[in-house]
């Protein structure tokens, strides 16, 4: 592709340094939370992740586009999608150092460039990147913008002040069935606070039904009718998901219930421990990468996770004789998970599903098959009559249509 008469765009910071570089997106000015990436591939997974929502994404790996943007139509043998982590595109803007103009992949369907333009998401280049995230560190999480042309500038807005993820979950429950050749699936209710493709996928190929709810649905009064709960990742704070925690408050406390297996990861971590009674901060700059040492604690094993989040949940305030932390960070000690101390309840900071970065824990969703397994066959040894649910198994949820 040959380069096009560029646009000249600014990238500022709040109360910061500013920087001169060119458009390579949407003809579009935008403000919102600025983070960095460290991950070296993977954004186009990132800038679908729903947990990005409205925020401005600096990537410090260097040459960013080189190998274009693949199919948002391609499905796998679930229908799910095979490259994006959802539809759309939902950081507001990116960042930087030198945008490939020629890219080359055998998925590439089209360049960064054109698919910023189509998504209406601003695109900077030229930027010197390794000073943004050398303010960003010193700092902390900042609020910016990219004023694109002569446009004036839109005010600096702090997005983690508004409910996201009532942005991003579903607004209606619907279910995606495990493949045809699942004998006896087990049905998983996922409370959606922004779900990565990845995670849907993760349950659905190892032999699940998954019925997804929107964030606030009641889960405690459908969850005896399900195997498994899952909590995904989400955008924002996790303080205003209030009706979430509430709801899962509701559902630990459930005594019929204490022996369903819950799983929650990211945001889904977050809320589980705020409804233990457990609190969460604001990380300085957070942490975003493929690459981050992750010890779990049970095994004394170290893992290397991908990760995206600006909170962290605070280990100490953890209620001692309910849940103990599961993982701890190797780089700066936050706390990466939780895991209960008798009932089939863990909780991870990072990402199992990966998509991108390594897929090392992923086997933390066989762990969560193998506490839904053992939870089936407990509770099928105690009934008179196997109860069979079908799917769908909340009368309100639809197939999928996206
Ligand atoms: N990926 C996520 O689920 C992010 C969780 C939360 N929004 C955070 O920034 O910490």
């Amino acid at each position: 592709m040959t380069k096009p008469v560029l646009t000249k765009a600014t990238f500022s910071i709040q109360d910061g340094p500013s920087y001169e570089g060119y458009s390579f997106g949407a003809n579009k000015s935008v403000a919102g939370e600025t983070v960095f990436t460290t991950s070296l591939v993977g954004y186009p997974e990132s800038m679908t992740d729903p947990s990005y929502k409205g925020q401005i994404l600096v990537f410090t790996q260097p040459l960013i586009g080189n190998y274009g943007v693949p199919s948002g139509d391609a499905r796998d043998e679930f229908n799910l999608l095979r490259y994006f982590e959802s539809p759309h595109v939902h950081v507001v803007g990116i960042v930087v150092a030198e945008y490939a103009w020629r890219y080359s992949h055998w998925t590439a369907v089209q360049s960064l460039a054109e698919w910023c333009e189509k998504e209406g998401v601003a695109a900077i280049t030229g930027v010197d990147t390794r000073s943004v995230v050398q303010y960003l560190r010193e700092q902390g999480s900042s609020l910016g913008r990219i004023v694109v042309g002569d446009d004036t500038a839109p005010a600096y807005v702090d997005t983690m002040k508004q409910h996201l993820v009532s942005k991003v979950s579903t607004k209606q429950p619907y279910y995606i069935k495990a493949g045809s050749n699942v004998a006896n699936p087990a049905n998983i209710a996922l409370i959606d606070c922004g779900v990565k493709e990845n995670i849907v996928r993760s349950l659905v190929a190892r032999g699940a039904n998954v019925t997804v709810f929107p964030y606030n649905f009641r889960i405690q009064d459908v969850a005896a009718q399900f195997d498994g709960v899952f909590i995904s990742n989400g955008p924002g704070n996790p303080l205003s998901c209030s009706d979430t925690i509430e709801n899962l408050k509701e559902l630990m406390n459930d005594s019929k219930l204490v022996k369903l297996p819950i799983f929650g990861i990211c945001l889904g971590h977050q809320l589980l421990a705020l409804a233990s009674g457990g609190s969460t901060t604001k990380m300085k700059y957070g942490n975003r990468a493929h690459n981050i040492p992750a010890l779990d604690l049970t095994t004394g094993q170290c893992h290397i996770t991908s990760q995206n989040h600006g909170y962290a949940v605070d280990a100490d305030s953890l209620p001692k004789d309910e849940f103990k932390p599961y993982f701890i960070n190797l780089n700066d000690g936050s706390n990466e998970g939780m895991i209960h101390v008798s009932r089939p309840i863990f909780s991870t900071q990072f990402h199992p599903e990966a998509k991108g970065g390594p897929m090392d824990t992923a086997i933390l969703f066989d762990k969560y098959f193998n506490d839904i397994a053992k939870f089936r066959a407990a509770r099928d040894r105690n009934l008179k009559t196997v109860v069979q649910f079908e799917v769908p198994v909340h009368s309100l949820a639809t197939e999928r249509v996206l």
